[in-house]
């Protein structure tokens, strides 16, 4: 699919994020007015409550913007999803009839403060990276094997909602119970292995029943969209807590997500098949169309003391075992009813190169291996000050679709407040 050209001129360079082929859902505010939803054309949002109110965006019985969120939208169900896209392409296409009225629904996206584009309802992480898994084998348990049921099952583990974040926001680097294996007794104080985990977060649009399986094929037309996703994680405490139950507060203090959803209508073209199997899936998990996609993933480090950042690892969404449909799936097929905005994390992506790896405990291999950045300064894991920024972007035939950055700077501990003198 070729680029499809705008009157809103800086939406049609090729390497612009938000050109008329992505049209990204987000929430926006200007000065001290209400957040309300937004679509992300070039340099410029359209103000959907304005343009709703105009009479420019009537494609249901019921108003959809009258919310700051797009959760009403994905509650109105597939079609209407699919109207709302035809309708925004058709009045943001170069030579649009109604060119004149949406002008005016315009706001320059230099001057707005972004918002959670939705209401998390509950929050699912899997880990559905190979390499990452492997290496996670290799660092943690010393040898690159992974564990019995990964390549039968999706693995995953329930996470807290009120953990998600919109990019910008700052997270505070956690307090926490540790133990370092040679000591007799644990400790309590701030998180020394602070991380990320490069992810990309499917939002689910559509319900399923409690009880009710579902095929992939349905899963798929569940999902909304995706954004990307930093499930940052205290390694130290992590590594104490989560045996034999999972992550718990190591992954609770914060998980960023990019301020705009990107529709899978806009995905399509991207479209990339999971890699050969290694084990036959069992049928439910089985899938009868691309479930990944081609999209090029970046991390990136800053410390306070720069203003340059640093590129420390670029992969590729496609490097997954396991789709978002699996996943959904699998989550769905024992009985668990999913809502609309639900988020699932799809696991840490790495690929085979060390410049591939999605994690700092794999690009400092546990803080043996300390790397440099391009100010000179070396990191094992995240200090003080420094922010780390996802970024995503899928290459079209002239045209970009990009996410907006995911980033967060660390803020430093709060003082313990439980030391008594
Ligand atoms: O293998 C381990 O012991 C630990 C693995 C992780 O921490 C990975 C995780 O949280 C899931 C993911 O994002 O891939
Ligand atoms: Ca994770
Ligand atoms: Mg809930």
């Amino acid at each position: 699919m070729p680029l499809l050209k705008s009157w809103v001129e800086t939406a049609n360079a090729a390497d612009h994020p938000f050109p008329l082929n992505n049209l990204p859902y987000g929430v926006f505010s200007i000065g001290d007015r209400e957040p309300r939803c937004g679509v992300a054309i070039g340099d410029m949002i359209l103000d959907c409550q304005a343009a709703e109110a105009a009479g420019l965006l009537a494609v249901g019985e019921n108003a959809l913007f009258d919310m700051p969120f797009w959760n009403g939208v994905m509650e109105a169900g597939p079609q209407t999803w699919a109207a709302l896209r035809a309708r925004l392409t058709e009045i943001l296409a170069a030579g649009a009839a109604d060119q004149a009225s949406a002008e005016a629904c315009l706001v320059t996206a230099a001057g707005a403060t972004l918002h959670m584009p939705f209401q998390v309802d509950e929050y699912t992480d899997f880990y559905a990276g190979r390499q990452h898994a492997e290496n996670m084998g290799s660092i943690l348990r010393g040898g690159p094997e992974l564990p019995p049921n990964w390549l039968h099952i999706p693995i995953g583990y329930n996470g807290r909602a009120s953990s998600v974040v919109v990019s910008g926001t700052p997270i505070r680097r956690p307090l926490g119970q540790t133990k370092a294996p040679d000591a007799t007794m644990p400790s309590f104080g701030p998180c020394k292995r602070l991380d990320i985990e490069l992810e990309m977060g499917a939002i689910v649009g559509t319900a399923c029943e409690m009880g009710a399986p579902i095929t992939t094929e349905q899963a798929d037309d569940m999902i909304f969209g995706y954004v990307l996703l930093n499930d940052w994680s205290a390694r130290d405490i992590q590594g104490w807590e989560y045996q034999p139950l999972g992550p718990f507060q190591g992954k609770a203090f914060g998980t960023s997500i990019s301020p705009w959803i990107v529709t899978k209508d806009a995905l399509e073209p991207f479209r990339t098949e999971v890699p050969p199997r290694t084990e036959e899936l069992l049928p439910y998990l089985s899938e009868s169309k691309p479930g990944l996609y081609d999209i090029e993933l970046q991390v990136l480090m800053q410390p306070k003391s720069t203003d340059q950042a640093s590129v420390v690892a670029t992969t590729n969404y496609s490097r997954l075992y396991y789709s978002a449909a699996q996943q959904l799936t699998h989550h769905a097929v024992g009985g668990c009813g999913m809502n609309a905005g639900d988020l699932l994390g799809s696991g840490t992506i790495s690929g085979p190169k060390k410049s591939e790896f999605g994690s700092l405990m794999e690009l400092s291999w546990a803080g043996r291996k300390p790397f440099t950045l391009v100010s000179g300064e070396t990191r094992t894991f995240i200090e003080d000050g420094d922010t780390m920024t996802l970024r995503a972007n899928a290459k079209g035939d002239g045209f970009t679709i990009g996410f907006g950055d995911c980033a967060g700077e660390i803020l430093p501990a709060l003082d313990d407040p439980f030391t008594r003198n």
